[in-house]
């Protein structure tokens, strides 16, 4: 193993996987800490999913210390810890507390934080985080309900959640002669700014000689020339599932809710879920089954809802609860569609692919076709049944990509 990659959460996670396998590397994705070793055995970068993002602080260190010590053990040269492209943390963590532990774990003292991924317009410049046009704080994540981002200046952020010295290296040095001195000339960790994939390159090069590399999918894409991998080798081929399509989606997200009408008004048959009812017991587990079954074009089943209609189902059941009625919902629902026949699946959102792998049992990711930007088409077995299955960062995809992804299975 080459590189051994942690990350917090599972969407995250694939989108890293992606990223490693367009640049040539095999990659290996587990769900969870593998208890097995010989599941990360023979591939070039292993990508530990954790669901780490939101939960305290000390177990997000635990936990990321305990996949790290398996991805050593397992011969990984260099370290990868994903977080998201728009830096999803509070100032209690858990980015800063799972660096630190990390190189400690290392005995290093230095490394690079870099979220950027133009390709979805998350840039950083004089280490200010932009989504799109918009500063990190003028964008929806300032109201994101468990990590609102209300300061752009990653240096500020950073250095509120580890006692290391934090320090920007900014566009000039990136795209100047010696970054890689630029980079590891002083302890602590260095912001770094990207706005192109030709800076991510020229980081991930620099970077060669780091244990530990911390990020965005994007940063990773420099990291495989390190090693001299420069093309996609011959990916392993998968027979593609020939049953039936189906969409669960748990995100509410503009894009996700774009989607859904989109493929709704392509003529999908759409289901949705209101945790009011569910809680209630009046809309069950198997009026779901029935729908999809009875289903004469790709069922969609979403609990996706407008803004005010969550506050709404908040108001009534409390925020963990809503969330967790429709988490439960999915996860109970999605084996049962699979034992009808359903095996390609596209699932929504990074909590509710959390709740869907689950239920589902899924412990290996097969990396498939690319669907859009961080989305790809993923290779599994439930049980002894294979299956595709795409899991979908909440504000990730195209508009059309409930419709066109089915085709790159064909
Ligand atoms: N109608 C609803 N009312 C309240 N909560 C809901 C509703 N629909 C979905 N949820 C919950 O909202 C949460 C959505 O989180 P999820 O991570 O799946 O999507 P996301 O935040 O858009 O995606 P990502 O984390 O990939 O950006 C889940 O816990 C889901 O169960
Ligand atoms: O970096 C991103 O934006 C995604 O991979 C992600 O982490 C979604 O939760």
């Amino acid at each position: 193993m080459r590189l051994g990659a942690i990350a917090d959460d599972l969407t995250g996670a694939t989108d890293l996987a992606l990223t490693l396998a367009r640049s040539g590397m095999s990659v290996r994705q587990t769900v969870g800490i593998p208890a097995d070793p010989n599941a990360i055995s023979g591939a070039d970068a292993v990508v530990i999913s954790l669901k780490s993002r939101t939960i305290p602080a000390a177990e997000a260190v635990t936990q990321s210390l305990d996949a790290a010590k398996v991805l050593l053990a397992a011969g990984a040269a260099q370290l990868f810890f994903k977080y998201c492209s728009t830096f999803d943390s509070t100032d209690a963590g858990n980015i800063g507390p799972v660096i630190d532990a990390l190189l400690d774990l290392l005995a290093e003292d230095r490394t690079l934080a870099c979220p950027a991924f133009p390709t979805n317009k998350r840039t950083v410049y004089k280490g200010h985080l932009f989504v799109g046009d918009q500063l990190l704080s003028d964008s929806p994540m300032k109201d994101h309900p468990l990590t609102p981002m209300r300061d752009a200046n990653l240096v500020r952020v950073l250095g509120r959640q580890t006692a290391r010295p934090v320090r920007l290296v900014d566009i000039n040095a990136v795209r100047g002669e010696h970054l890689d001195h630029g980079l590891s000339d002083k302890p602590g960790i260095a912001i770094v700014d990207a706005l192109d994939d030709a800076d991510l390159l020229a980081i991930g090069r620099a970077a060669a000689n780091m244990r530990l590399v911390t990020g965005g999918s994007g940063v990773a894409m420099g990291l495989p020339a390190n090693w001299g991998i420069s093309q996609r080798t011959n990916a392993t081929r998968h027979q593609s599932p020939s049953g039936r399509t189906l969409v669960l989606a748990g995100s509410c997200s503009g894009a996700t809710r774009q989607q859904i009408s989109v493929a709704m008004a392509a003529g999908f048959d759409g289901l949705q879920l209101d945790p009011i009812e569910i809680a209630a017991g009046r809309q069950t587990i198997s009026d779901a089954l029935d729908f999809a079954t009875k289903a004469t074009a790709t069922p969609v089943i979403y609990a996706s809802a407008t803004p005010e209609a969550v506050a709404k189902s908040q108001d009534a059941l409390g925020r963990d609860r809503a969330g967790a009625v429709v988490e439960a919902f999915l996860s109970e629902l999605a084996p049962l569609l699979v034992n009808r026949g359903f095996d390609q699946l596209i699932i929504a959102g990074g909590e509710t692919s959390g709740a869907v792998v689950a239920g589902l049992g899924l412990k290996n990711l097969d990396i498939g076709p690319e669907i859009d930007p961080g989305v790809p088409w993923m290779y599994s077995k439930v049980g002894e049944t294979p299956i595709a299955i795409a899991l979908k960062s909440g504000n990730f995809g195209a508009d059309n990509m409930f419709i066109k992804a089915w085709d790159l299975l064909r």
